[in-house]
């Protein structure tokens, strides 16, 4: 039975120790977990976390993304999926499983499936809530969404080191944790909490993707390095973790994310060029380190 998405959910008695066990038989089904994080805000987690949702989708695979930046998700804009009506179905034991909205972009990627905090509260209403209610609406959005079988599950973390990471990623056994920095010295510094973080959480792959890394002028065409340089290929290597590449900066970036259409839909630029280079990467490392653990 299908019905519509009560207006007033009341998140916080959706659901208790079931939620934990429908996480762990749902997580079954995703072939690879993976974490985008940031150890310092607005360096450009949710605009990676997409375009590597996308990028995996326009080669084929089936994708998840779950925004569980509670407090400020933008994933479904950046997807074109925000006006999305969410349906919820209802189960013989009584609870309730949102239908995730899909975006596939007229047939350039295969349907990407979405969900998110923003589809169930208005754009403009800010979630003041305790970081335990955090927690349980970012499990429910996983244990409590209808998401199937799933190539790639990928989870957009609000920025930094809080709990609600840490309840996460005890709940879920993540595959990689991809933290997504910028060169200069701030932003390395908790760039660098975040890769330690995940190191004591045991997720078996790490690694740095350095965003906003030079800007081409598009007057001259030279390569300007706004934020510095290689902050984020030193601090992989500082830190033992694998270092995925660099996005640089892309005015048609901002321009299509706004428009809630992913810069890697745009083959001609360099940052799409950077997004499917990052993928690549990213599908063989995954590969390798599973038959690693397989073999352990
Ligand atoms: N490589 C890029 N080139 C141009 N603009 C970019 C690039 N990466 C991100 N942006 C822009 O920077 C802004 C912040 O990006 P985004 O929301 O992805 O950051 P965030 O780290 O997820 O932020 P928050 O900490 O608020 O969750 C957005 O307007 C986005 O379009």
């Amino acid at each position: 039975m299908t019905i519509k998405t009560p207006p007033n959910l009341n998140i916080a008695g959706f659901g208790t120790d079931p939620l934990t066990q429908r996480i762990k038989d749902k997580e079954k089904e995703w072939t690879y977990k993976i974490a985008v994080l940031s150890g310092k805000g607005g360096v450009g987690k949710s605009t990676v976390a997409v375009n590597l949702a996308t990028a995996l989708a326009k080669k084929g695979y089936f994708v998840g993304v779950l925004d569980a930046d509670v407090h400020g998700p933008n994933v479904a804009k950046m997807l074109g999926v925000e006006k999305e009506e969410v349906l919820a179905e209802k189960f013989e034991d009584g609870h309730f499983e949102m239908i995730p909205p899909m975006n596939d972009f007229m047939g350039q990627t295969t349907p990407i499936k979405v969900m998110s905090m923003g589809f169930l509260v208005p754009p403009d209403q800010p979630i003041i809530w305790r970081g335990s209610l955090v927690t349980k609406a970012i499990k429910q959005l996983l244990g409590d969404v209808k998401w199937g079988s799933l190539d790639f599950m990928i989870i957009d973390f609000p920025p930094g080191t809080g709990d609600q990471i840490l309840t996460v990623t005890q709940t879920l056994k993540l595959d990689a944790a991809i933290i997504v920095t910028t060169p200069q010295e701030v932003a390395l510094l908790d760039t660098g909490k975040a890769v330690n973080m995940m190191k004591q959480m045991g997720v078996p792959y790490i690694a740095v993707v350095e965003n906003m890394s030079y800007l081409i002028c598009p007057h001259c065409g030279n390569k300007i390095d706004l934020f510095g340089e290689g902050g984020g290929e030193k601090l992989a290597q500082k830190e033992g973790v694998d270092f995925l590449g660099k996005v640089p900066i892309d005015v048609k970036a901002r321009e299509a994310s706004d428009n809630g259409i992913p810069i890697v839909l745009y083959d001609d630029t360099a940052a799409a060029k950077a997004f499917m280079k990052i993928v690549e990467k990213l599908i063989k490392k995954l590969e390798e380190t599973k038959k690693e653990k397989s073999e352990e």
